[in-house]
């Protein structure tokens, strides 16, 4: 068998063992994307997507600039719906709940679903009030009670011993790295079942975004991650599983591992060995 014959055969068995493992049966399903199309104005930015995303683990999307990393990640907290000229065709599965349907409380929805941006968005207030904020909208005053959730998120954003004997003061005299993790305490303060995160590391210097990515590793024992990036050591290091995208549609998606060393695809292959994007 010639090399390439051999290649293409590998290729073939490969694909009929992820044809026998579909991802429902295999893990516990916490989101669910079911031929998901979404339309900017007459473009058309998400075709027919569907995957499901398991529980208390991390999913990574990959592919070249424009595939539709972060659309199909602003569906999960209906964030797209902000931007005039949307639609949205199919389903989107929260618990087997479906987030477009019309009963949907959007509010409520996003404290379940928390999100983490490229770029740190703290606000001009104290370290303390940023992470105290979502708790004061939902009527939370109760000194003690924010005292301890305070304490809980930011330990449980890595932050609490750089934070702690500096609480009152701005959010924005901190650094990149430790702004980023405030946000992600912020986030994680009013208790979310998922967390997004849009390129968390990406203007941050090395040794913040390992710390990013260590926090990323303990965060998945609470929480289901999906994550957007653009470095694929990073989508290798820190999730379970990986999507890739290229021109709106979802080519393959699988287990971290399996999809960096064995892909099913030509087109992953292709771009994971820098062929493109
Ligand atoms: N608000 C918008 N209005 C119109 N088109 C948009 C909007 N947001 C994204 N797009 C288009 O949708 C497509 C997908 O964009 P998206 O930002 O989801 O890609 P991406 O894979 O996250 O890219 P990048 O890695 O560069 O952030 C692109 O062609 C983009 O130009």
């Amino acid at each position: 068998m010639t090399t390439e014959a051999r290649k293409t055969h590998a290729i073939d068995i490969n694909a009929l063992n992820r044809a026998d493992k579909p991802g429902r049966d295999k893990f516990d399903t916490c989101i669910s994307v079911q031929d998901l199309n979404l339309f900017y104005g007459s473009k058309q930015a998400l075709h027919n997507v569907s995957m499901e995303m398991p529980r208390k683990k991390v999913t990574a999307y990959i592919g070249p600039s424009g595939c539709g990393k972060s659309t199909l990640l602003r569906c999960i907290n209906r964030m797209n719906d902000l931007v005039d000229g949307v639609t949205i065709q199919g389903k989107l599965l929260l618990d087997g709940e479906d987030i477009y349907d019309k009963n949907v409380n959007v509010a409520a929805l996003r404290r379940r679903v928390g999100m983490v941006f490229q770029k740190p968005n703290p606000f001009p207030k104290s370290i303390y009030e940023n992470v105290a904020y979502g708790l004061r909208i939902q009527g939370i005053n109760d000194r003690r009670i924010l005292d301890e959730i305070v304490e809980k998120s930011l330990r449980g954003a890595a932050l609490w011993d750089e934070a702690k004997d500096r609480l009152n003061d701005n959010a924005l005299g901190m650094s990149g790295g430790q702004q980023q993790r405030l946000v992600i305490a912020r986030a994680i303060a009013i208790e979310p079942e998922v967390i997004l995160l849009d390129e968390p590391a990406s203007a941050l210097d090395p040794i913040s975004t390992l710390k990013i990515e260590e926090l990323i590793d303990e965060l998945k024992e609470k929480y289901t991650i999906v994550i957007v990036t653009h470095n694929m050591q990073q989508a290798a290091r820190v999730s379970d599983y990986t999507a890739f995208m290229y021109m709106g549609e979802l080519i393959e998606f699988g287990e971290t591992s399996e999809l960096f060393t064995n892909p099913a695809k030509k087109q992953t292959e292709d771009y994971i060995t820098g062929r493109y994007g």
